[in-house]
């Protein structure tokens, strides 16, 4: 961040001396506001981005202790800079204990508090890029369960060699993630990452998507374009949900693989490729080369290298760190407020079985932030608003099961746990109830 973006608030009830700091702070090019009264000062804390506050212990109309917590109740991430006189050093220091990130002494040389501006706005930066690196939906949280970590430690292991890799597990659990991962973790890194969704294309467009075309290859074809594996060049193609390719791009991909080159379609001419490949499935690859679907020679040659990823509802030990990680993640990128999660969604979030591993319980984050009005995460939101999106690995009858569930449930709490009223409500009796309260594990609140 250059000098003039980085925005301080200079709070200090003798003008006199608010103008000489920011005339010190100005000359090395920070944007600064002047403020001489705290209450003013809070509202524009409210109302601008600021990444500072330097502000006077002794005013008028508040002390700065109490200035302080009000800033950091507002904005906890905002830093404070006390500056006081050489007598009060030790309220100084206890407001540091308070959350201060440091104080100055108004008879010292400004130099002194030049340098502390500048270390705010390098641990400001830091952060940032901590944030960002966070944000990115390729981020890979650190798992607490053994399996997890034994796979994130053979991840690091084969990210070193140039081994293909087959990545098996439920949607949803996190395939592309670890596939970026091992990316990120080898030398191929300067490269770039280039993932293809076999099942996004259909079969010539996935053979185009992938080895490019020439213009006129085909109709439609109105310009020459680079292809996925071209573009994969020094770094890894990742192919998700590779249980979709045909035979004829299984072939068409092997050939590359042994040969080391592509051609464009439309065109004869040879170029050479080095990439590494990564490739995932949520399908029982064995199975669809016993009938006939996927070759065994490519199956072999893609899966040099097994990594089988758990479920999330087999790794329950992470789900709570989950929640908090994904509620952060999602608030920020929303500018929502901290916000706090009810014990009782906590507990329902952690008993849960989650079908659609992390990126249902992403979504679910994403609703209860959307749905929450005053700050706090509830579990009555999420069941009462609960949209019937399914991942589209369900059949019929596990649909219908979800949504019945979904539906006594919401029920349920409507007549306040009232076993009569609800089965009278739902047009069943009563032991038809209890046997659906059975089946369908329903949760009744006592
Ligand atoms: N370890 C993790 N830490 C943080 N976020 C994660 C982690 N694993 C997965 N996610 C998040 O969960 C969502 C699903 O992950 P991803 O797309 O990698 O799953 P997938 O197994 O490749 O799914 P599909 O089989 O449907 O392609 C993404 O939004 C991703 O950011």
């Amino acid at each position: 961040m250059k000098n003039e973006a980085f925005q301080i608030l200079v709070v200090d009830d003798e003008k006199a001396y608010s103008d000489s700091l920011s005339i010190i702070l100005r000359s090395e090019g920070y944007a600064v506001d002047t403020e001489t009264s705290s209450a003013k000062a809070l509202e524009m804390i409210g109302s601008k981005e600021y990444h500072l506050v330097i502000s006077d212990f002794m005013m008028e109309d508040m002390d700065g202790f109490e200035l302080l917590k009000m800033i950091k109740e507002k904005k906890k991430e905002l830093e404070v800079i006390i500056v006081t006189g050489y007598g009060s050093i030790k309220n100084a220091v206890e407001a540091m204990k308070k959350g201060a990130f440091s104080y100055y002494i108004k008879s010292h040389d400004p130099t002194e508090l030049l340098h502390e501006v500048s270390k705010v706005k390098r641990i400001r930066a830091l952060t940032e890029e901590v944030h960002q690196a966070s944000e990115s939906s390729r981020y890979l949280m650190r798992s607490k369960n053994k399996k997890m970590q034994e796979i994130i430690e053979m991840a690091e292991k084969v990210a070193q060699s140039d081994t293909n890799v087959l990545l098996l597990g439920e949607s949803g659990v996190g395939k592309e993630v670890i596939a970026n991962y091992i990316h990120e973790q080898s030398n191929r890194k300067f490269y770039q990452f280039i993932p293809v969704n076999c099942r996004s294309y259909s079969k010539t467009l996935l053979e185009s998507e992938l080895f490019g075309h020439e213009k006129g290859a085909y109709t439609g074809a109105t310009e020459t374009r680079i292809g996925k594996v071209e573009s994969a060049q020094g770094g890894t193609l990742f192919l998700d949900e590779i249980g979709d390719a045909t035979l004829d791009t299984q072939i068409k991909l092997l050939r590359v693989l042994d040969a080391k080159y592509i051609e464009r379609i439309g065109s004869n001419e040879h170029i050479d490729v080095d990439f590494r490949l990564i490739c995932a499935t949520n399908q029982g690859l064995k199975e669809q080369i016993q009938q006939g679907e996927f070759r065994e020679d490519f199956f072999y040659r893609i899966s040099t290298f097994t990594l089988e990823i758990p479920a999330l509802r087999e790794r329950q030990e992470d789900i709570e760190e989950m929640v908090r990680f994904f509620v952060k993640q999602i608030s920020r990128k929303m500018d929502k407020q901290a916000l706090d999660i009810e014990p009782e969604l906590m507990t329902y979030l952690l008993k849960y079985s989650y079908p659609g591993n992390i990126r249902e319980l992403k979504n679910i984050i994403e609703r209860l932030i959307v749905l929450s009005s005053d700050g706090i995460l509830r579990k009555k939101d999420l069941l009462a608003n609960q949209q019937h999106s399914y991942s589209l690995e369900y059949t019929l009858k596990e649909v219908r099961a979800q949504a019945e569930k979904a539906y006594i449930e919401q029920m349920l709490r409507h007549m306040d746990g009232h076993l009569s009223e609800t089965a009278n409500r739902l047009g069943i009796t009563r032991r038809q109830l209890f046997n659906k309260i059975g089946q369908l594990n329903i949760y009744v609140e006592k």
